[in-house]
């Protein structure tokens, strides 16, 4: 998997990449009620400027993404100086707010994301195939505290099997996260001329005790 998307970083097929923060975040985040200052972990970020979005709206970002390529191509955006550093196994490199963890989001450990108070999936979840889903929804869980807020977004499609983006049905983003996270559905996007059809969530972590 990791050669598959260092290679789509190095020929340059991104079709994923926005050229302007996601609308859904625009008008979803500010009413999820996410606390100021709140640290927002971004698994899977690419070089999305859905993170300079959210620094700019005050928030410390975390991203985790595995492509180098990814990483300097969303620092080379900015003029603004760059360290850079090494931790348990990820090279970091900081910008303003916005920290960019360079490696296997799976590697990633609660001790290090510790302040971690929010978190922001969009293509994410459906960058992943089935079997690696459930892994992902846990290890989310393991790495957020209970009351952290977040917004994911999903896509559906009629295709024929393949992917990246995988299709991944309503029921299917239920049954992964409400074991451990309350889940609400905002929005059903009309599907795009690919067939491919957005749904924006709201994910809440339970805590411990919380039904
Ligand atoms: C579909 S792209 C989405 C990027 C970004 N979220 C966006 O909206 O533009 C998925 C990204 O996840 C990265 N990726 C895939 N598996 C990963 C993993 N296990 N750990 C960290 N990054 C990963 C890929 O290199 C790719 O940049």
């Amino acid at each position: 998997m990791t050669d598959l998307w260092r290679a789509r970083w190095q020929e340059g097929r991104i079709g994923f990449h926005l050229p302007q923060p996601h609308p859904a975040l625009i008008h979803y985040w500010p009413s999820l009620g996410v606390p100021d200052h709140a640290k927002v972990l971004v698994p899977l970020c690419g070089k999305t400027l859905d993170m300079r979005w959210l620094a700019e709206a005050r928030h410390p970002v975390l991203g985790v993404e595995l492509a180098p390529e990814a990483i300097e191509q969303f620092l080379a955006q900015s003029s603004a100086p760059v360290s850079r550093y090494q931790q348990a196994g990820f090279s970091i490199s900081r910008q303003g707010n916005i920290e960019l963890w360079c490696g296997d989001f799976f590697h990633l450990h609660i001790q290090q994301a510790s302040e971690i108070g929010a978190f922001y999936d969009r293509a994410a979840l459906i960058a992943l195939p089935e079997a690696t889903r459930q892994r992902y929804a846990f290890h989310l869980a393991q790495l957020t505290p209970p009351g952290a807020k977040g917004l994911l977004v999903s896509v559906s499609h009629q295709g024929e099997g393949g992917g990246p983006p995988y299709s991944v049905p309503h029921q299917e983003v239920e049954a992964l996260f409400m074991p451990n996270f309350r889940v609400s559905r905002l929005e059903e996007v009309e599907p795009d001329e690919r067939g491919l059809s957005e749904t924006v969530w709201h994910l809440v972590r339970r805590g411990p005790l919380e039904p």
